[in-house]
């Protein structure tokens, strides 16, 4: 019986891709053979030793303690593109209330008084105060060109803005799929020069942190909009509500409230809805547990952040999964362990990634844990594990 804990509220079509059987599925759980979860931070949680997998049922994996598991030979997984619609529809949104003022303009019809004649007066009144600006023409700097940042970019051209990108970590895959009429920027500030609205679209990491700060505001055009649905602290957000108050920003919209933040009037700030939708959660939770499962079952690795994509068909029932420190003859001391102890390789699929490596072997006859515990004490071997 595999177990399975949940750390956030994850949607029961993926909950239900484990069959009762063989998987036991809860919140609370003892020994959890995997952890799935959301948006929980992790880092000062005592992950026990018998989590083997990590399955974050969205895209950032900033809450995740990488390194440890790394260490642990834990595969970190997430679901790329799986809500990157959902944050796409949002960023429009966005980009919507703020450049008609419709929060400000909605908050002031709420507060009109008197009977309804008065009221329609007074709305021809106060409406010049909520005059905004039209998307075609426009300028839209996306920074991050992945599954959000791509799928954001093609809509703002197909809306008729001018849309320039910028990343320099570009996939061939993503450069496929965006409109050849997308501008490249060579730097940040190339693309904040040229934009009206920016949104990002890049993980939270050293890198990454302060990467709008009061330096790159000061370098935009007047009056432009900051849209950040990506992570709290990529933005500075001191810098960009004094940039609010001096007049130099039109408004900035976030997924990330802070006391700072959320009561100030050219701010929108939203309780981190990206990926609320029930499709994007859907998606996320079905793709997680498909790959979760083919790891317990089967020691198949598809889009961990940390582990190489590995997949190899069964040939035998004697399977073997090993991470390992991507070092010389790891595979040569495991093959010898195993020849030593009568056991013929049916088939074997090493493979590696940074600092890390993953060897499955099929062999023809039953592992023993003796076999398990020598291959476990070879000098550079994170996770033994037979399936
Ligand atoms: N508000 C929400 O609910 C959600 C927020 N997110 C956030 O959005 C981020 C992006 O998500 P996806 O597009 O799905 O991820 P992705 O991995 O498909 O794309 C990220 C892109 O950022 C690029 N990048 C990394 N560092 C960069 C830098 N310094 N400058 C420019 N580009 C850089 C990468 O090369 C990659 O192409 C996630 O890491 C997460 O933090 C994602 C989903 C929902
Ligand atoms: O699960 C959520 O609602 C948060 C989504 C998110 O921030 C992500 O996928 O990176």
């Amino acid at each position: 019986m595999y177990k399975i804990q949940t750390l956030n509220n994850i949607s029961v079509k993926g909950l239900e891709k484990f069959p009762r059987e063989t998987y036991e599925v809860a919140s609370e759980i003892q020994n959890p053979d995997a952890y799935m979860l959301r948006s929980l931070k992790l880092h000062n949680v005592d992950i026990p030793e018998s989590v083997l997998a990590i399955g974050r049922a969205g895209a950032g994996v900033n809450n995740i303690p990488i390194e440890k598991m790394s260490a642990r030979g834990v595969p970190v997984f997430n679901a790329p593109g799986a809500n990157a619609n959902a944050v796409k529809e949002l960023v429009l949104t966005g980009m919507l209330l703020g450049c008609r003022n419709i929060c400000q303009a909605w908050e002031c019809a709420k507060n009109l008084t008197g009977d309804d004649e008065s009221i329609s007066k007074e709305v021809e009144q106060v409406k010049k105060k909520f005059v905004g600006f039209e998307l075609p023409g426009r300028t839209l700097g996306v920074i991050g060109l992945g599954a959000i940042g791509t799928s954001v970019a093609n809509m703002a051209r197909d809306l008729g803005m001018n849309v320039v990108g910028y990343d320099p970590a570009l996939t061939v895959e993503r450069a496929w799929q965006l409109s050849s009429s997308i501008e490249s920027a060579n730097t940040v500030d190339e693309l904040l020069a040229k934009s009206d609205f920016v949104t990002i679209h890049v993980p939270f990491n050293e890198g990454t942190k302060n990467l709008i700060n009061a330096r790159r505001i000061n370098t935009m055009n007047d009056n432009a909009i900051i849209l950040n649905f990506s992570r709290n602290g990529i933005v500075n957000d001191e810098d960009v509500v004094e940039a609010l108050n001096a007049g130099k920003l039109y408004s900035y919209i976030c997924d990330f409230p802070s006391n700072l933040l959320k009561d100030h009037p050219r701010v929108i700030t939203l309780p981190h809805l990206g990926a609320s939708t029930g499709e994007a959660e859907e998606n996320c939770a079905i793709m997680i547990a498909d790959q979760l499962k083919d790891f317990l079952e089967n020691g198949n690795i598809k889009n961990s952040v940390n582990f190489p994509q590995v997949k190899m068909p069964r040939v035998s029932g004697y399977r073997m999964a090993i991470a390992n420190s991507n070092v010389p003859n790891m595979v040569g001391q495991i093959s010898s362990i195993l020849a030593e102890t009568g056991h013929n390789i049916l088939d074997l699929l090493n493979k590696s990634r940074g600092d890390l490596a993953y060897t499955l072997l099929d062999v023809d006859t039953e592992i023993t844990k003796d076999v398990v515990d020598q291959i476990k004490a070879i000098d550079g071997v994170l996770s033994v594990r037979t399936i």
